[in-house]
């Protein structure tokens, strides 16, 4: 508990509490320490429910996809200085991705760390945070709180949704102010991401260009995920029968073995397609920045997203559709006129046969049951168990890991695959995962390749700490991308190398979760069942031919080529 505070007085741990509850913050994820241990400790004894890490970067991440999922701003609680430094990779991977989070930090005596008199933990955050995140914002005084508080929170939630750092040093922490005069300080936000409703011409503009395309395309991105529109979108990719693709986070808004799916076409359909309907999907690196080869250089883009600035950013839009998705979809499905907009037959034809094909390709791949056991197997084993249970969470990072799992396990649920995403990072997973199963209570199948889960693995003790039904699948190759790289000049390992041996179903046992090690298809089956079906914390490592990957997956051609290793 604070120092004792008078009834008639209030301070800021108190204010920043209230504030956030008056908000319906219910949420808080972070590591403690000086200045912001009893800020935990109060916000846990009103009723917010703390969830204590073991490293603030998983907090962040944790914060960051309970922001994605519930639409409201997930909170992260950082300490001064390394903590706040720690919680700024998650920070800036959630701007990065346009999820909505705050990241509240303690920080240490401005007028020392002005003048860098050297303080404890010395820092300026707010100068450090800028840069990274969406906004970022200072309380200096104890009055302030609530305005702080409720400005982070709408500045998150609002437009493209973001990560905002809110910095309140210890001073202001440990105010005392009077209680009727704080309570007057705080104010619940008033609808704090107000529907952009798109312009009336934009709309039909669209939907003339859609009108003429003789091989039309959506690509749902993860900003058609999280604006929750399901019905909407479905019925217009349904009412106009436009083939799609869905980005990886985007899988499951409609089925994955939905007829309209050109994700198994994918490069026919980039390639052919000459109108292209973007939804809430950016036309970056992982789109090929809309250029030839892979796009066709007719195509003409019909963009849908809140953020104004995003049309033209990698190629000329032509019908540019500003405004949240759901009230965009809402304005289509008004201003269409019935089969003014038609995928012509020929096309879903084309496309189909080639999924057809691709499909059939791939299945032969997944039956390759060799040993020691591939990829495709555990996937294969994993696709099968998570497909009988549609509510499970799918979290995935990794190289190999995250590639060719994004493609053999099909989603049939919206928000229910959470990965590496726009940013490409590793690290995500065990925040990411405990983050899943907290908000909703649902099961989580984090499918980790064996280096990505090295960077969040202590969060194995936090999982089992909460008593979580998160299931830790690693795909134990024995290295970066793969295991059987060798130093030619000695015997240090590889720079890729990792233990081949490595038993990290022993690591979960240390804190009384259920390890399993699978060295074929059939035993992660029954490891898988038999750990979703406890509901509680379980690891299984599945042991992957390390001589089964490709040097940074799908996206090898990212390495600069220089003039190779001539030594
Ligand atoms: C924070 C961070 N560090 C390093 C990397 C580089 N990196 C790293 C280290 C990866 C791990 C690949 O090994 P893995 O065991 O997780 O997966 P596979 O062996 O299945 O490819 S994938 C990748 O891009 C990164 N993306 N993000
Ligand atoms: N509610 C919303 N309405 C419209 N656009 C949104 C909404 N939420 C997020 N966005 C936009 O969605 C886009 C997400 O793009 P991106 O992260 O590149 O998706 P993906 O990687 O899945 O293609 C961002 O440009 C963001 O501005
Ligand atoms: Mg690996």
């Amino acid at each position: 508990p604070t120092p004792d505070v008078p009834a008639e007085q209030t301070d800021g741990y108190h204010l920043v509490v209230d504030a956030l509850k008056l908000n319906d913050v219910e949420t808080i994820y972070g590591v403690v320490g000086i200045p912001i241990t009893d800020l935990a400790r109060l916000a846990q004894a009103e009723g917010i429910r703390y969830i204590g890490f073991r490293h603030e970067s998983n907090a962040g991440h944790a914060a960051a996809i309970a922001g994605y999922l519930t639409k409201k701003p997930g909170v992260c609680l950082t300490v001064s200085a390394p903590g706040f430094l720690n919680g700024l990779v998650a920070l800036a991977n959630a701007t990065t991705n346009c999820f909505p989070m705050v990241q509240i930090s303690g920080s240490s005596e401005r007028h020392v760390v002005d003048l860098k008199q050297g303080d404890y933990e010395e820092m300026d955050q707010l100068a450090a945070a800028q840069q990274f995140c969406k906004a970022a914002y200072r309380v200096s005084r104890v009055e302030d709180i609530g305005r702080g508080i409720a400005r982070a929170l709408r500045t998150a939630i609002s437009g493209r949704p973001g990560g905002v750092y809110l910095d309140i040093p210890a001073a202001v922490l440990g105010s005392i102010m009077d209680a009727e005069a704080g309570a007057k300080t705080l104010s619940r936000l008033v609808d704090p991401a107000p529907r952009q409703l798109p312009a009336p011409e934009a709309v039909d503009r669209a939907i003339e260009v859609l009108a003429t395309a003789e091989r039309p395309l959506v690509v749902l991105g993860k900003g058609a995920a999280y604006a929750q529109a399901d019905d909407q979108i479905r019925e217009f990719i349904e009412s106009t029968g436009i083939p799609y693709v869905p980005m990886s986070m985007a899988k499951g808004l409609l089925p994955d073995d939905h007829p309209q799916s050109a994700a198994t076409a994918r490069s026919l359909a980039l390639k052919k397609a000459d109108v292209v309907m973007l939804v809430g999907a950016r036309l970056n690196w992982l789109l090929n920045h809309g250029q030839a080869p892979q796009w066709n250089p007719d195509a003409k883009f019909v963009q849908v997203d809140i953020e104004p600035t995003e049309m033209d950013s990698n190629q000329p839009i032509a019908a540019p559709l500003v405004g949240d998705i759901e009230s965009v979809f809402e304005a289509l499905a008004e201003r269409t006129k019935p089969g003014q907009i038609a995928a012509p037959t020929a096309w879903r034809e084309e496309l189909a046969a080639r999924s057809a094909q691709n499909v059939a390709k791939m299945a032969e791949r997944l039956k390759a049951d060799k040993h020691p056991m591939q990829f495709m197997g555990a996937l294969k084993a994993i696709r099968d168990v998570v497909h009988e249970r549609p509510e499970t969470y799918i979290v995935n990072e990794g190289a190999n890991a995250l590639d060719l799992a994004r493609n053999v396990i099909d989603m049939h649920v919206p928000r229910h695959r959470l990965d590496s995403g726009t940013w490409g990072v590793m690290g995500i997973g065990m925040g990411y995962a405990i983050a899943a199963a907290v908000e909703t209570g649902d099961p989580v199948v984090a499918v980790e390749g064996d280096s990505a889960f090295g960077f969040s693995g202590m969060e194995l003790e936090t999982i089992c700490r909460y008593n979580l039904p998160v299931v830790t699948v690693i795909m134990n190759n024995g290295g970066v991308y793969r295991g059987d790289d060798v130093n030619p000049l000695g015997d240090a390992p590889a720079p890729t190398a990792l233990m081949i041996e490595a038993r990290h179903d022993k690591m979960i046992e240390a804190f009384g979760g259920k390890g399993y090690r699978a060295t074929t298809p059939a035993e992660v089956t029954a490891a898988l069942t038999e750990a979703l079906a406890s509901g509680g914390p379980a690891l299984i490592d599945c042991v992957i031919d390390p001589s089964a990957g490709t040097e940074s997956g799908n996206i090898g051609h990212l390495n600069p080529k220089g003039i190779g290793l001539t030594k």
